[in-house]
């Protein structure tokens, strides 16, 4: 794949999309814009014109006539502008009014038929397509997108991670699960990754920790949400900040260098080297613990003996959790961890006794 960027970087700074979650009114658009455009560090402004929403009856986004409003936005501060596309006719009724970029929702990605849908009518002009991780934790269906936009012709495709649908409790409305992300920043390496904090925190108060995670993680930029007014914002009004509050996050910032001179970075040759040395013995260390897992497997098969044994399961996973937190290991890992091994060591012992 060969594939430009969205957006120009700029040398020294992340890049920034901003903007209010709907575009309400010509008014509200207009001062969010202004507001934006004096903070200088805007790349790219924008807003929802067709809003995807759970039920019917909320509000729905203003429709084509706010294209008008992006253009005028356009034309006073020179922000370039994008929105969401959902269908052809989006596509159109954009390319029509000159938006500069658009962006794939995380229902549409989900969705191959409508990604295929837009990737038609796109195909054949070369605006910029940024797309949003699908609502649920599908690689496939991110990369998918990705192939479908690019197969169409467009040669500038960006990626915004958004978080993903989560049933339970957390802290966040989209939970990040930062290695979907990574992991496609693996596959795709020259695509511009965005961080979508706005739609991950849901609230404002975590806007900036999750935004500094991700530039810590060597994302190029991110998309938040900007409101004139927050808390009276038609849609999303708890994850939306004024413009002066946006300004004083992208102040406080940190933008990472992706790396360094082979110089500067010598000294880490010798702790890579003793990783490198550790992960062996670790690969080593799991291996041995799968053939005496092999040879238990050998002794419930000779007695018909179920291969699941939850008291000993249980009484491995709380003596880990303990053992783990003073090699300083948090619980979260410590339960990964255990349930990998755990699941291949089923799956060694089924491979006998189902012999
Ligand atoms: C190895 C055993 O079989 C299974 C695998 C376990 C493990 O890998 O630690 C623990 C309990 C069992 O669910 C066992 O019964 O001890």
């Amino acid at each position: 794949m060969n594939i430009g960027k969205v957006i120009t970087p700029t040398p020294g700074r992340g890049l920034v999309i901003a903007g209010p979650c709907s575009a309400e009114t010509e008014g509200q658009v207009m001062q969010c814009a202004r507001d934006l455009a004096k903070l200088g560090q805007v790349d790219l402004f924008r807003s929802g014109i067709w809003k995807p929403r759970t039920r019917p009856g909320s509000f729905e986004g203003v429709g084509k006539e706010g294209l008008q409003w992006l253009k005028r936005v356009k034309e006073e501060t020179g922000m370039n502008t994008t929105t969401e596309v959902a269908k052809a006719s989006h596509v159109f009724d954009c390319l029509k009014a000159g938006i500069d970029v658009l962006w794939l929702g995380a229902r549409t990605t989900v969705n191959p038929f409508s990604v295929q849908e837009i990737a038609d009518a796109l195909n054949g002009t070369d605006i910029p397509v940024l797309i949003k991780n699908p609502i649920n934790p599908d690689l496939g269906l991110w990369q998918g997108a990705v192939e479908r936009i690019y197969k169409a012709g467009i040669t500038r495709i960006g990626l915004i991670h958004r978080g993903f649908s989560y049933h339970g409790e957390t802290t966040y409305r989209n939970v990040p699960r930062w290695q979907m992300a990574i992991e496609m920043k693996r596959k795709f390496p020259d695509l511009q990754m965005f961080i979508d904090n706005s739609h991950i925190c849901g609230r404002r108060d975590t806007l900036h920790e999750v935004a500094q995670e991700a530039l810590n993680l060597n994302y190029d930029g991110l998309m938040t949400e900007v409101h004139p007014r927050p808390d009276e914002a038609w849609s999303d009004a708890a994850q939306q900040i004024t413009p002066a509050v946006f300004g004083e996050m992208l102040k406080n910032l940190r933008l990472r260098k992706p790396t360094a001179s082979e110089m500067e970075i010598a000294p880490l040759t010798e702790l890579r080297r003793q990783i490198d040395e550790i992960d062996n013995d670790l690969i080593g260390m799991i291996g041995r613990r799968m053939k005496l897992s092999d040879s238990i497997g050998e002794f419930k098969a000779e007695r018909n003996i179920a291969v699941l044994q939850s008291d000993r399961w249980e009484a491995i996973l709380v003596k880990a959790a303990q053992d783990g937190a003073t090699h300083g290991l948090s619980s979260e890992f410590m339960e990964k961890y255990l349930k990998a091994i755990h699941q291949e060591s089923i799956d060694h012992q089924d491979a006998i006794v189902n012999r």
